[in-house]
């Protein structure tokens, strides 16, 4: 393991913007360095050394310039030209003040397949760059036309053996063609090693160029196993930059400073999941303790009645704030009408949301550290004598996530300290929140993905294609090691989804919906209806279909066609029942869920049917 800490590195193909903007992005979020990708040099209206001075005052080395293509083992005269272009190079890379260029593994077709050649051609190379004291590493493509293994490309650096000559691994490379560093400490001495690239990406069946330019993520936000490639890398006495190279549709056009915060917070992760330095440890979760609306008075009256219909009592107003309290069984929703509050600021900006939610967690310090560790913000609520204080993290639409300490933990329920609890004793048929889905546009996804991964240590389920009468809907939930907290994430590319529209209205990302765990689900949806509760209706054809595909008694599918519950059962036997409430204002609604056997999904294959039946209902209101 690295005696010191390892620098911090960004490619500038990551980010969005012109050059400056890139430069002052990675600094802003805390980078040392960063690779000068040569087309944001070429598109930049300055010289070199002006990119030099503008890195030098925000504090970034230049830790490569890259990339360099179609080097090594052309036949001539494109090898004599290639000399001259490298020279060229140099003279760049001495005017930019970097002392290594990237060399990625030829993909022409002209190429010739002889190891001999290229590590001839590498090293003049390398010792035309040594007579400037600049370096040059070796990186194979993964579809480079003859090296696309880090193995050929060993070969042939150990074969130029030159001093300027060494290696860069990129993690996506090696780890989309399914292979690994195996063998890497043995074969390769550290001094070799020169550049390190880490990328991840979600696994994709797909040729891997085009999975490479267009879908790499930050680590942590993928599912390729980036912290095992970062420590065979190590072991074997790594000890340049970690650097961060990631081509994405997505990075390239949302905003830079978020993106650049992101890449920063992935390093953070995955130091510590390498072990060479260490974030406070992972939150114990036990469920979330209560979620709360940003309303004005008229809204709190019609969410009030909403929620009144799914058996939602007044349950005590808060002592200082103009804040209620509503519960059902184990559920508490707080209804936030305070002025010049976090609640005001976002309904101000959004209209009627949710705009907190409440874990409870072993140790809110511990989490509060670990958020601040990675740079997620903490925001604390003003208080007034005798109130409780409870921190809270922003999400990164800004949704504040309150951490509360779990009675197990030897906490007291907040309540009693900040409400009068008047409240007539509700209805008690829900348990608890289910799970709380996210909407968002499709460049905030990866943001949420490192949030709960990173802050929270929450799971991702499968993802889900799933159609709405105007496009697909792709979701994918993050879920606790117990499924104490389920945090669906959907998106849309079409603006006219149900997804879409939620996100066009919120201007941004926001909860969509909220499920609560019934004891009974029959039983909490006939209550619901004996109360006039606007639940959503579901076609015939749906209970057709169901008797198709499961063997249910024609009895139970048409008691669930008389309630309008949809069902669902998992490969294990575990089902689940489940029924919604028309939406709140073309917003957020609300679902009754009730989970049997251990059945861990969300009835997936249902929302089709479900989104289908909403924009029916939303068009006669
Ligand atoms: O997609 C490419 O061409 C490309 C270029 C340079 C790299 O370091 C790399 O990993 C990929
Ligand atoms: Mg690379």
């Amino acid at each position: 393991m690295p005696q010191h800490r390892l620098p911090k590195s960004i490619a500038t193909v990551c980010l969005s913007g012109t050059l400056p903007d890139k430069l002052e992005s990675a600094a802003a979020a805390g980078f040392d360095g960063v690779e000068i990708f040569e087309n944001d040099l070429l598109t930049f209206d300055g010289t070199p050394a002006e990119v030099r001075r503008m890195c030098e005052d925000l504090g970034l080395a230049i830790t490569i310039f890259q990339p360099f293509r179609d080097f090594e083992a052309m036949p001539e005269p494109q090898r004599r030209r290639n000399l001259d272009r490298a020279e060229r190079k140099f003279d760049t890379m001495q005017a930019l003040g970097t002392d290594l260029i990237l060399v990625c593994s030829t993909t022409h077709a002209a190429a010739l397949p002889e190891p001999e050649r290229a590590a001839e051609d590498l090293r003049e190379m390398a010792e035309r760059a040594a007579s400037r004291q600049l370096r040059v590493c070796y990186e194979a493509l993964a579809w480079g036309r003859h090296v696309n293994r880090w193995r050929q490309a060993w070969e042939i650096v150990q074969r130029a053996d030159h001093a300027a000559l060494g290696l860069c691994l990129d993690s996506f490379h090696t780890l989309s063609l399914g292979d690994d560093l195996a063998g890497l400490a043995d074969a390769v001495p550290p001094e070799k090693l020169f550049f390190l690239q880490l990328a991840d990406a979600p696994r994709l069946s797909m040729d891997v160029l085009s999975w490479s330019r267009h879908h790499r993520l930050f680590p942590g936000q993928g599912e390729l196993p980036v912290p095992a490639f970062l420590k065979d890398l190590l072991a074997a006495g790594y000890a340049g930059p970690l650097s961060l190279e990631i081509f994405n549709d997505e990075f390239r056009a949302a905003p830079s400073r978020r993106i650049a915060r992101d890449g920063q917070r992935s390093l953070v992760w995955i130091e510590d999941q390498v072990g060479i330095a260490s974030l406070p440890a992972l939150p114990k979760l036990s469920g979330l303790e209560f979620v709360e609306f940003a309303v004005d008075h008229a809204a709190r009256a019609e969410l009030g009645a909403l929620i009144g219909t799914l058996g939602f009592r007044p349950g005590g107003t808060h002592r200082s704030k103009d804040v209620e309290l509503w519960r059902q069984g184990g559920v508490n929703l707080v209804l936030n009408s305070e002025p010049d509050s976090a609640a005001s600021e976002r309904f101000e900006q959004a209209g009627p949301c949710v705009c907190a939610i409440a874990l409870r967690v072993d140790d809110p310090a511990r989490l509060v550290a670990r958020a601040e560790a990675l740079s997620y913000r903490v925001w604390r609520e003003r208080i007034d004598a005798g109130e409780r204080a409870i921190p809270a993290i922003r999400a990164p639409d800004g949704t504040l996530v309150y951490l509360v300490e779990d009675p197990v933990s030897g906490g007291r329920p907040i309540w009693e300290d900040d409400f009068r609890l008047d409240g007539a004793a509700p209805a008690d048929g829900l348990l608890g929140v289910d799970h709380v889905a996210q909407a968002m546009t499709p460049d905030m996804m990866d943001s949420f993905v490192l949030f709960y991964r990173s802050l929270l240590g929450l799971a991702p389920d499968a993802t889900w294609e799933l159609p709405d009468p105007y496009g697909l809907v792709r979701s994918c939930a993050f879920v606790s090691a117990d499924g104490s907290v389920r945090m669906p994430l959907n998106v849309s590319e079409s603006r006219r989804t149900g997804t879409g529209r939620f996100v066009s209205a919120r201007a941004g990302a926001g909860v969509h919906h909220i499920a609560f765990q019934a004891a009974d689900a029959a039983a909490e949806v006939d209550a619901a209806a004996g109360r006039a509760a606007p639940l959503l209706n579901i076609p015939e054809n749906y209970y057709e279909d169901l008797g198709a595909r499961f063997d249910l008694e024609d009895a139970e599918i048409a008691a669930l066609a008389a309630r309008h519950l949809l069902y669902d059962r998992d490969a294990a036997g575990g089902s689940f029942l489940h029924a919604y409430t028309h939406a709140f204002r073309d917003r957020f609604f609300l679902e009754i869920v009730a989970r049997q056997k251990g059945y861990a999904g969300f009835g997936a294959a249902n929302a089709p049917v479900r989104m289908a039946a909403q924009m029916r209902q939303g068009s006669r209101e």
